[in-house]
C-alpha cells in the first residue's frame, strides 16, 4: 500500500517536472514565434543516425511551433572520407580546407548529393516539410577566393571562398512555402564564371543569417561550447559579448577560428544572438531555444549584455563562466 502511494507521488512529481519544463518555454515561444532562426549543422554533430534523427525531429518541432528554422549544413569528416576513397589528399590550414579543383568537385558532390540530401529525406519522414537549396541555386550566394594567414605566412587555399553577396529570395520562396530549406555551403565564384568555391558552412550560415535578417544563429558542433582556456578545458564561457570575442579570436585554434568568426560576423550584422552548441546531445537545440540556461556558448552585442529582455528572461549574468 505504502509502496504504491510512493509510485503515485513519484509519478505526481514527474508530472510536475515535465510541466514546469514546458511552461519554462513559454516566453521563448513567444519571443521566437514567427521568427527565422538559422541552424547550422556540423558534419562532426551528424555521427549517428540517432543524432540526425534527433535533428530531423528537432527541424519538424520548430516548424510546427511556429519558427521558421533554416538549415545551413557541413559535412567535413564525410568530404575527408569521399576524398579519401579518391585517393585525393586534403589538409587544413586555419580551419579551411585546401581545396583542388578535383577536392572541388567531391566536395560538391558530398554536400549537395549525400548530406543534404540525407538531412532532406529525414525531415521529409515527418511529413513533404523540406527541400534542398545550394549556394549556387537561383543566385542565392556570390562567392570571392580567399586565402588565409598563417604563422603570419600568406596561405593559398584553391577553390576556397567566402560569401560576398547573398540573394535571400530563394530561401524566402521556399520559407513562404512552409518548407525547411537545407542550404549548402557552395558558392559561384563572381570573378570567374563556371567556377565554384567551397565555403566554410559557419561563414555561409553567419552571411545567410543577416541577410534573413535571422533573430538567431544556433551552430551545431562536437563540443560543448567555447572554452576560454583551451585546450585544458577548465573554463566554458556562457555568454561573451562581441567586443570581447573579438579580442579573443587571435588566440582561438583550427575550427574554432572560422567557427567563432562566424558568431562575430552573425551579431555584428544585426543578429540578435549567435550560439554554439554541442550537437553531440540529442535536442540540444531545443534546450538552447526554449530554457533559461540554455546549452552552449551564446554570443551577443555589447549594447545588449546588460539590456532587459522584451518578452524573455535574460540568461542568468552570474553564471556567465561556469568550470
Ligand atoms: N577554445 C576552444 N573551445 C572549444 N573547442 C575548441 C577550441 N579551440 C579549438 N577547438 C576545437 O574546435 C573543434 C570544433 O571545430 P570543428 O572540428 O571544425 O567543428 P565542426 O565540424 O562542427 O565545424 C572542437 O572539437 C575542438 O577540438
Ligand atoms: C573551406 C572549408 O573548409 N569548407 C568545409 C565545408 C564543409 C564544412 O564546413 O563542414 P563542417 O561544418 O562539418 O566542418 C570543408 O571542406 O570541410
Amino acid at each position: 500500500m505504502r509502496a504504491r502511494a510512493m509510485e503515485a507521488a513519484d509519478r505526481a512529481a514527474d508530472a510536475a517536472r515535465k510541466a514546469e519544463t514546458l511552461i519554462e518555454s513559454l516566453p521563448w515561444l513567444e519571443r521566437y514565434r514567427g521568427a527565422t532562426i538559422v541552424v547550422k549543422y556540423g558534419g562532426n554533430a551528424m555521427v549517428s543516425e540517432a543524432l540526425q534523427r534527433a535533428f530531423a525531429e528537432d527541424m519538424v518541432y520548430l516548424r510546427h511551433v511556429g519558427i521558421e528554422p533554416v538549415v545551413v549544413h557541413g559535412g567535413g569528416p564525410q568530404i575527408d572520407e569521399a576524398l579519401r576513397i579518391h585517393g585525393i589528399e586534403s589538409e587544413f590550414r586555419g580551419g579551411y580546407r585546401v581545396t583542388s579543383r578535383a577536392a572541388m568537385d567531391v566536395v560538391r558532390m558530398v554536400l549537395t548529393g549525400q548530406v543534404a540530401r540525407t538531412l532532406v529525406s529525414l525531415i521529409n519522414r515527418h511529413g513533404p516539410l523540406a527541400a534542398t537549396l545550394s549556394g549556387e541555386d537561383a543566385g542565392l550566394f556570390t562567392g570571392r577566393r580567399r586565402g588565409t594567414v598563417v604563422d603570419g605566412e600568406d596561405v593559398d587555399l584553391g577553390q576556397v571562398g567566402d560569401v560576398v553577396a547573398v540573394d535571400p529570395a530563394p530561401v524566402l520562396r521556399l520559407l513562404e512555402a512552409g518548407l525547411i530549406p537545407v542550404v549548402s555551403s557552395i558558392a559561384p565564384d563572381g570573378d570567374a564564371p563556371g567556377e565554384s568555391l567551397n565555403v566554410n558552412a559557419d561563414a555561409a550560415a553567419a552571411a545567410l543569417a543577416a541577410a534573413l535578417g535571422a533573430q538567431k544563429l544556433i551552430i551545431l558542433t562536437d563540443i560543448e561550447g567555447l572554452y576560454r582556456d583551451w585546450p585544458d578545458r577548465a573554463s566554458l564561457i556562457s555568454e561573451i559579448t562581441d567586443t570581447e570575442l573579438e579580442a579573443l579570436l587571435p588566440s582561438l585554434e583550427s575550427g574554432m577560428i572560422p567557427k567563432m568568426q562566424a558568431c562575430l560576423t552573425a551579431v555584428r550584422a544585426g543578429v540578435p544572438k549567435a550560439a554554439i552548441i554541442d550537437g553531440r546531445s540529442p535536442h540540444s537545440i531545443l534546450t538552447e531555444i526554449f530554457t533559461t540556461a540554455g546549452s552552449g556558448t551564446e554570443v551577443v552585442p555589447a549594447s545588449a549584455a546588460t539590456a532587459s529582455a522584451p518578452l524573455a528572461p535574460e540568461r542568468p549574468t552570474s553564471d556567465k563562466e561556469h568550470a
